[in-house]
């Protein structure tokens, strides 16, 4: 017989007092009350590897954690550059019939796409440069904050500071274009940070733009290239559903010119392919879960939370819960037909005021890659049963070699 899981227990997480909140009512709690009891909150290791003393505890670092409005503006447009990128990379590094290993090359990618949408920029060698400083911080994270020479938690640090000094030197010359030109025309992140004020009417200063940037390219860093690596190795796995995603994305193919890139209509055809990756989403989520901490002191199923405390949820607790979902290990995207999950079960991004600021931008990307493999290549996984790690983000241990062969025209 199965033990019904806790709703909430206590634990030592990080040297911090901790509850975790457990199910789809857990999640709703935490979510529901945001900045009444509790605030968003991030472990001090990874506070202390991306922001500086100056900015530490000032009241500034709660505007770098709100969604800028820069984030969201473009989305639409992205749809093109990114089936742009797409189609590039594939013809350069995966295909065809070379054996490739998914998980770097999907990082690759993603890198690549990032610094062209948030920075505008496209220069290959600085970006695999960059992307190598950014594999030390992402380390970093998961290390004891140590910092002596040496250390992975030092090496983090000295990342950190080599990436903002590349990017205020990135922010300074832009400034200067766009006092020359105002390109309002600008359609990367960076161009309307320094061009458009936010909601509160600020432009930030160089500081917390380079602040901002590195914390939206180190969010979208693994967390897209994770989700990307599991949804073609479940559609390498799965041949009914590949050959569902494969219908749904030819009908797309069919509809193009042979020059015409896709746009955002297509993306709204694309519901079937969102609900495979919705589904591989769950079954290996790219993030675990998120902290809060406590405002003030809060009962919740009869267990007192003392001001101060921290909170965790996990998309752990639901996605693999029997009771939200039936057969919780199989594959199956029709979980998403219909109403679909229940509210709250369903968590790859988290919910409420702190909800992933990323989650449309990880959409367009995910599916519009969908459409550049499938609708072109049949997948052949190299290892069958190759294991996966977690750190805390599953990794396939191999990196998903696979072979992408050309459709018999
Ligand atoms: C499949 C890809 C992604 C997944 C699964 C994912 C997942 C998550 C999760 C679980 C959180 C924590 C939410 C919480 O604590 O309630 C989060 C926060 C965040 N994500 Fe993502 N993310 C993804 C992609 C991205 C991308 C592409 C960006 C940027 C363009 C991004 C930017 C952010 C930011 C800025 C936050 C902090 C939000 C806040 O604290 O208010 N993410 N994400």
């Amino acid at each position: 017989e199965q033990s019904t899981p806790p709703k909430v227990f206590r634990t030592s997480l990080m040297g911090e007092n901790m509850a975790v909140m457990c199910g789809a009512s857990g999640n709703k709690f935490l979510f529901s009350n945001e900045d009444k009891l509790v605030t968003s909150w991030w472990p001090n290791l990874i506070k202390k590897i991306l922001y500086f003393p100056s900015l530490l505890n000032d009241a500034s670092t709660r505007d770098l954690t709100k969604p800028h409005r820069a984030l969201l503006q473009f989305l639409k447009q992205y749809v093109e550059i990114m089936d742009l990128m797409a189609h590039k990379h594939i013809d350069m590094d995966w295909a065809p019939n070379k054996k490739v290993k998914v998980y770097l090359l999907s990082k690759k990618y993603t890198f690549a796409l990032s610094c062209r949408l948030f920075l505008k920029i496209e220069d290959s060698e600085w970006v695999a440069r960059i992307s190598n400083d950014f594999d030390h911080i992402m380390a970093g994270f998961i290390s004891l904050p140590i910092d002596i020479p040496g250390t992975t938690f030092n090496r983090a640090i000295k990342a950190k500071n080599i990436l903002h000094k590349e990017l205020i030197e990135i922010i300074k010359k832009r400034k200067k274009e766009l006092t020359e030109k105002r390109d309002l025309a600008a359609q990367d992140l960076l161009s309307h940070m320094l061009l458009v004020p936010d909601e509160n009417g600020k432009v930030l200063n160089e500081m917390e733009i380079s602040t901002y940037i590195l914390g939206v390219l180190l969010a979208s860093h693994e967390t897209t290239s994770t989700a990307i690596t599991f949804v073609l190795k479940y559609l390498s796995e799965f041949p009914d559903v590949y050959d569902a995603v494969l219908k749904e994305q030819m009908e797309i193919a069919k509809s193009k010119g042979p020059e015409e890139f896709l746009n955002w209509n297509d993306i709204q055809n694309m519901k079937h392919s969102w609900n495979v990756a919705r589904e591989s989403m769950r079954l290996s989520p790219p993030g675990i879960g998120g902290f809060r901490e406590a405002l003030t002191d809060f009962t919740y199923e009869g267990f007192t939370v003392p001001k101060g405390w921290k909170t965790h949820w996990t998309v752990h607790s639901t996605h693999k819960n029997p009771e939200y979902f039936p057969d919780p290990e199989k594959f199956d995207p029709s979980r998403f037909e219909g109403e679909g999950p229940v509210p709250y079960t369903f968590v790859p991004f988290g919910g409420g005021p702190h909800m992933c600021h990323g989650k449309e931008y990880a959409r367009l990307e995910l599916l519009v890659f969908m459409y550049n493999v499938v609708s072109r290549f049949k997948l052949e996984k190299v290892v069958p049963n190759e294991k996966i790690t977690y750190n805390p983000s599953p990794i396939p241990a191999n990196g998903l070699p696979m072979r992408l062969q050309p459709h018999k025209m």
